[in-house]
């Protein structure tokens, strides 16, 4: 029997994790206007099962990712371009799975990244907290996606045309920040909510409210235009104000919400993608930020670099949020 490698092993849990994630994101209910297992929201070619499919396709694709992060953790850009390589077979399986539908585009792309640059981490450090994590994400995207964006000329896709149109960079500029509105905006509510014992799914919400009111969501604006976007904004920061999805009536009002949302056809696919995102960061650093490290290594972990953690809490205060 072959045994698995300490790096496959690793990488296996890494996908296991990213895999995790796109469904706590889709089994995330009462979503407005996204899709849940209640409701496709203002969807009408995919549902809840779409999700499954998709998702099921990609794991192997993100596990392989994390073991190309283990194998060129000492050429960030080289691990880059390997990904996109992958991605674009991942995007592949993912439209074969869904019967040609776009379930998780920016997923792909998002959770790509940060699978690579957990297993190269991985192999770094022997550990994966949240400052090595974007130290290596920004080592393997930073001057290609500044260049790519800087220079595009050619405006096909959907995240292009916004940027054509508006300047706006969409899911490259997230990358491009280092995930600064995960940083800034969700990774704080996430801890703060499971610091304070909230319940999973109302932690989720609030959380995708918080990105709702402040991400610029290329999908809003491709549907849409930038009034239609701040009006999204502006509804997501008065549910937050009025209480957030931590008062009980907040299930009754956000399937209120979702019936309007499905009206005017809104779905807001970006913040939903950076929800993802921050459960995949909770939990990568929650599991292997400290425990990790220190049953691989014996080395310390650094106090407080695990988001999801009661030290997450301190840490997150000391950087400033
Ligand atoms: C950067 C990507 C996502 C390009 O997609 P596109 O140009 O359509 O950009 P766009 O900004 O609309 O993003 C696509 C998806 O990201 C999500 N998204 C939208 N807005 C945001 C936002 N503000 N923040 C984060 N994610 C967002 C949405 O789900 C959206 O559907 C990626 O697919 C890509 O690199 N494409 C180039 C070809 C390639 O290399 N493909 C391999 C994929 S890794
Ligand atoms: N739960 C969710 N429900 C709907 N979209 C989601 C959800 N989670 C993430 N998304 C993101 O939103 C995107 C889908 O949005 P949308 O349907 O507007 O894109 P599209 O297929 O490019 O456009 P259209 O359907 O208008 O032709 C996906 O790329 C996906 O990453």
């Amino acid at each position: 029997m072959n045994v698995p490698s300490m790096e496959e092993e690793a990488a296996y849990r890494i996908g296991k994790l990213a895999y995790g994630a796109l469904l706590e994101e889709v089994y995330t209910l009462p979503k407005p206007g996204l899709v849940d297992p209640y409701s496709n929201g203002a969807h009408t070619d995919m549902n809840v099962v779409s999700f499954e499919r998709s998702a099921k396709a990609l794991k192997p694709y993100f596990v392989t990712m994390a073991l190309e992060g283990e194998r060129l953790w000492e050429a960030p850009p080289v691990l880059f371009e390997t990904i996109r390589r992958i991605g674009i077979l991942a995007e592949r399986a993912m439209y074969q799975a869904t019967g040609g539908v776009n379930t998780h585009k920016g997923l792909v792309f998002h959770l790509g990244i940060l699978c690579g640059a957990a297993g190269a981490c991985h192999r770094t450090f022997g550990k994966v907290t949240l400052k090595q994590l974007i130290e290596m994400e920004q080592a393997m995207v930073r001057d290609v996606l500044v260049k790519e964006v800087q220079s595009m000329d050619h405006f096909v896709s959907k995240g292009e045309k916004n940027l054509q149109k508006y300047g706006l960079t969409g899911a490259r500029g997230e990358a491009i920040s280092g995930y600064s509105s995960v940083f800034h905006i969700s990774l704080p509510v996430m801890t703060m909510g499971l610091y304070n014992g909230q319940e999973w799914n109302s932690i989720k919400l609030e959380t995708l409210f918080h990105l709702m009111s402040q991400v610029d969501d290329s999908n809003i604006l491709s549907r849409h235009n930038p009034v239609v976007l701040s009006q999204v904004k502006d509804i997501a920061a008065r549910f937050i104000q009025d209480g957030g999805a931590y008062r009980k009536e907040s299930l009754s009002l956000l399937k209120e919400m979702d019936q309007w949302f499905v009206k005017k056809n809104i779905s807001a696919g970006g913040s939903a993608d950076l929800l993802a995102v921050t459960i995949f960061l909770t939990q990568l650093t929650g599991e292997w930020g400290g425990a990790y490290g220190i049953h691989e290594t014996g080395r310390e972990t650094f106090p407080g670099e695990r988001a999801g953690t009661v030290e997450g809490i301190s840490y997150l205060k000391s950087i400033g949020l």
